[in-house]
């Protein structure tokens, strides 16, 4: 029988707020997806990469007001730079979680490109938010010198670039190959380094693509079975954060669309997954996603706990 093929997308909490914390944080995330192979299910790791970006795109600025000889890196470089430091983390302690215990496993890291539109709206009206939360003063500042800030879901401010959907994994043949070879696949970190093409030709263009919407495509693409969004709340709920707040553990497609006209999901946060979730049940029969908790990630796919979102 054919293997049941889970796309993995983790959150902000499954890597660290730094490059020290990351190494404690993969080994945790590392014990959660070894869980799930030893399960029998075929594993695909996707993540984010909003504040590493932000921190790596900083640097890189900063370089280039200190040293003369410097030039400015683009944001999509600065987005393949986060893909390689944050999957060799994982890559090396999903390996050694393997080995501690006595498994033979198979663990790559593609880095991947991910087509966009060129004339997609997202590039007029940016709406990530990458790097560290900055206080009202330093989002001012920062707004008179041309870079965008907005407030991120209640949290503070944060610097926002354009996030233009995902079109085509360019990548996505290779990302097949080594899952059928059996290979435990990261890839798509960061929602892909964006990309146009151009006659042939891929250049990278100034976005972050939401990881959450490339990992939907990613699964839908696939053919996976479940789609889980690893994040940092248990299930999702109306009124979030409210009095009359409510945990939801199921949600057809159709009620979450009803929730989504009533704005019950915060933009830039809760919203891009529900409607991730929601294009993935719609691109086949029995696709179904789970958000939860990292460490309730084996519980939500045993069905006892997490919100699961469906046809
Ligand atoms: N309706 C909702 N139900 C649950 N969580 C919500 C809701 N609306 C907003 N959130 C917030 O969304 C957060 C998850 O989004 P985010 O932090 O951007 O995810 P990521 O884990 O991918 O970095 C939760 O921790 C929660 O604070
Ligand atoms: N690229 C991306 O969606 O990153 P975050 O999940 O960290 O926002």
């Amino acid at each position: 029988m054919e293997k049941k093929k889970v796309v993995i997308a983790l959150g902000g909490n499954a890597l660290g707020k730094d490059v020290e914390e990351q190494k404690e944080a993969v080994a945790k995330t590392a014990k959660v997806i070894v869980d799930l192979a030893q399960q029998g299910l075929d594993i695909i790791v996707t993540h984010g990469n909003g504040p590493q970006v932000g921190m790596i795109q900083n640097a890189m600025d900063n370089l280039v007001v200190t040293h003369e000889n410097y030039k400015q890196v683009p944001l999509p470089t600065s987005v393949a730079m986060s893909q390689g430091y944050i999957g060799i983390d994982l890559q090396n302690a999903i390996k050694y979680e393997l080995y501690s215990r006595n498994i033979e496993g198979k663990v790559s890291t593609i880095l991947s490109q991910v087509e966009v539109d060129k004339n997609d709206p997202a590039f007029e009206n940016p709406t990530k938010p990458i790097g560290r939360f900055l206080t009202k003063e330093e989002a001012e500042e920062n707004e008179a010198n041309g870079v965008h800030c907005m407030e991120d879901a209640g949290r503070g401010y944060r610097v926002v670039v354009a996030s233009p959907m995902p079109q085509r994994i360019r990548e996505l043949e290779t990302i097949k190959t080594l899952v059928n070879a059996g290979h435990i696949v990261i890839t798509c970190g960061g929602g892909g380094i964006p990309v146009i093409s151009e006659n042939g030709k891929l250049v990278g263009v100034n976005a972050v693509i939401d990881k959450d919407n490339a990992s939907s495509l990613l699964a839908a693409q696939l053919g996976a079975d479940y789609l889980v969004i690893l994040t940092a709340v248990e299930k999702v709920a109306i009124n979030f954060g409210k009095e009359n707040q409510e945990w939801l553990s199921d949600l057809t497609v159709e009620q979450a669309k009803e929730y989504i006209a009533e704005e019950q999901f915060a933009k830039g946060s809760m919203l891009p997954k529900i409607e991730a979730a929601i294009r993935f049940a719609e691109s086949g029969e029995g696709r179904r996603t789970l958000i939860t908790l990292l460490d309730k990630a084996a519980e939500g796919i045993a069905g006892k706990t997490g919100t699961v979102i469906h046809q």
